[in-house]
């Protein structure tokens, strides 16, 4: 299906210009990740998989001015989102030296100007407390929480991909806290808002 279509067919309304640049997104991925192997999606189809999942909270959330996102991995969620926000100020942290050379170069390749790359564990990330830390398939949500503590204030929203175990690992996190669970397939999006 092309991504245009999926997008809409998702609810995901974006401009041509940065449906362009995620299908080049997809393009660049596909071709490093032969050679570098930095992503289970291994077809162009699995990978608009990748950025319909990364994107869908766009239906849901308040976009940020400046985004955080734990462990991008190969780009998601933190690359695509920055992609679909370029208002926004997107730092994506990565410790692993591969899946930086890619996230680094396919930022300049794709001409994104919001977009840092911290290429260390985000418990050493030095910033302004930021409006949204996003994280998907990195640790669990207690953890999340306390490795941002430094980085987070009671204004920071945070935007967790979480799967089944959600339920569980809300209930580990100690004190009161504001969120909802949107569910969409086997996909729970955790959006926790303090307040
Ligand atoms: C399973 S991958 C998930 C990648 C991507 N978020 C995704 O969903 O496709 C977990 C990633 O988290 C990174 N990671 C692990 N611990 C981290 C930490 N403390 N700070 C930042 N990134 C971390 C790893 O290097 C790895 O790339």
């Amino acid at each position: 299906m092309k991504l245009r279509v999926y997008l809409e067919s998702e609810g995901i309304s974006l401009s041509e210009e940065i449906i362009e640049k995620l299908e080049k997104f997809a393009d660049l991925l596909h071709e490093w990740n032969q050679i570098h192997n930095l992503t289970g999606a291994k077809s162009v189809a699995a990978i608009y998989d990748n950025i319909i999942d990364s994107l869908y909270p766009l239906t849901f959330i308040k976009v940020p001015a400046t985004l955080l996102d734990v462990g991008t991995g190969a780009g998601f969620p933190g690359l695509v989102l920055a992609i679909a926000l370029p208002q926004s100020e997107v730092v994506l942290a990565e410790p692993l030296k591969k899946r930086v050379s890619f996230l680094k170069y396919a930022a300049i390749d794709l001409g994104l100007k919001n977009v840092k790359v911290e290429a260390k564990r985000v418990e050493f990330v030095e910033h302004e407390p930021f409006e949204m830390i996003s994280s998907r398939a990195v640790t669990n949500t207690r953890l999340l929480l306390d490795l941002t503590s430094k980085i987070s204030d009671e204004n920071t929203e945070y935007l967790f991909y979480k799967g089944s175990r959600v339920f569980d690992e809300v209930a580990q996190v100690e004190g009161d806290l504001s969120y909802d669970i949107i569910q969409k397939n086997q996909r729970n999006y955790l959006y926790i808002k303090k307040n």
